[in-house]
């Protein structure tokens, strides 16, 4: 679906930003583009979605290299759901909605009301100008204007930023729904949860360069440790030990009366980022 060759970027002559990334996103998958700020994140989506020229190595979209396509016809494939939203402030979510749909074919075209029920929008707020809206509900019709022409290919730039916890789970529950139905989804993101939850591969981009790229579990399970510890008693004291998995093969290689719990000392996706690049995500 996608298909990155020595993507290289530079902001003017000193800015060097990206430097040479090489990648692919296969069709129908989850692809997650995780990276802390001013990693490079950014500059990738706009050079793949065609807002940002001038780009060093290849992309391609659809089997087809950006340099020659015809953006029209991407454009009509595609979904985006910017880092900053771009909506009308004065005009309310239907009429920002509906006049995005409009650059679609009809048969293309979402029901603008259906989609932002199932994004829990308040329906008091559906005529009132997006300027009166949290930043929430902005999100909100920002990724319904992502998803209005039923996109092939959905672009999504840190969907979960501005939403509360219940927001933020529906919102992956919205991904996931459009991953079943075949959508291949591009989701950069420097939150670890949304890429652990969701993705089915992932790239680590530090400084402009991937420096990992492997499915979550893979990431995980090679930067493991493979250490479980148990909680014990014995004689009437609870203690605790650390030890390989390895260790355990046989038995449990110590005197016990009774076990409370074994758990594995599995690194989190923001653990092994930090191992690939000595700095946090956020
Ligand atoms: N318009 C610009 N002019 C000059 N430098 C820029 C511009 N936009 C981004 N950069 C620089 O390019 C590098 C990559 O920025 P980019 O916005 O792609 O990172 P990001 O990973 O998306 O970060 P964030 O999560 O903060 O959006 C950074 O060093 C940034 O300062």
């Amino acid at each position: 679906m996608i298909e990155v060759k020595d993507l290289t970027f530079s902001y003017g002559k000193n800015k060097q930003a990206l430097h040479g990334l090489t990648f692919s996103v296969r069709d129908g998958e989850i692809f997650g583009f995780l990276g802390p700020n001013g990693s490079g994140k950014s500059t990738t989506q706009k050079i793949l979605t065609g807002i940002l020229k001038g780009h060093g190595g290849t992309v391609s979209l659809f089997g087809e290299d950006l340099q020659n396509a015809h953006m029209q016809e991407v454009f009509q494939k595609i979904g985006v759901l910017f880092e900053f939203p771009y909506l009308y402030a004065n005009l309310s979510a239907l009429d920002n909605l509906r006049y995005f749909a409009s650059f679609y074919p009809k048969e293309q075209q979402r029901d603008v009301e259906e989609l932002l029920d199932e994004l829990e929008f308040k329906r008091d707020f559906l005529k009132k100008p997006v300027s009166s809206y949290s930043k929430g509900m902005r999100q909100r019709v920002s990724m319904a204007r992502a998803l209005i022409s039923n996109p092939k290919l959905l672009f999504l730039d840190e969907p979960t930023s501005g939403l509360d916890p219940a927001g933020a789970v529906l919102f992956r529950k919205i991904i996931e729904k459009e991953r079943k139905k075949g959508t291949t989804i591009f989701l950069t993101t420097h939150n670890m949860l949304d890429a652990d939850l969701l993705c089915d591969r992932v790239a680590f981009i530090s400084n402009g360069n991937i420096v990992a790229l492997d499915a979550p579990r893979n990431l995980k399970e090679k930067n493991s440790n493979h250490s479980i510890i148990i909680s014990y008693l014995y004689q009437g004291k609870r203690s605790e030990q650390m030890m390989e998995a390895s260790e355990l093969k046989a038995s449990i290689p110590f005197a016990y009366d009774e076990l409370i719990s074994v758990h594995s000392q599995e690194p989190t996706l923001e653990d092994v980022f930090i191992q690939y690049t000595g700095r946090r995500l956020s």
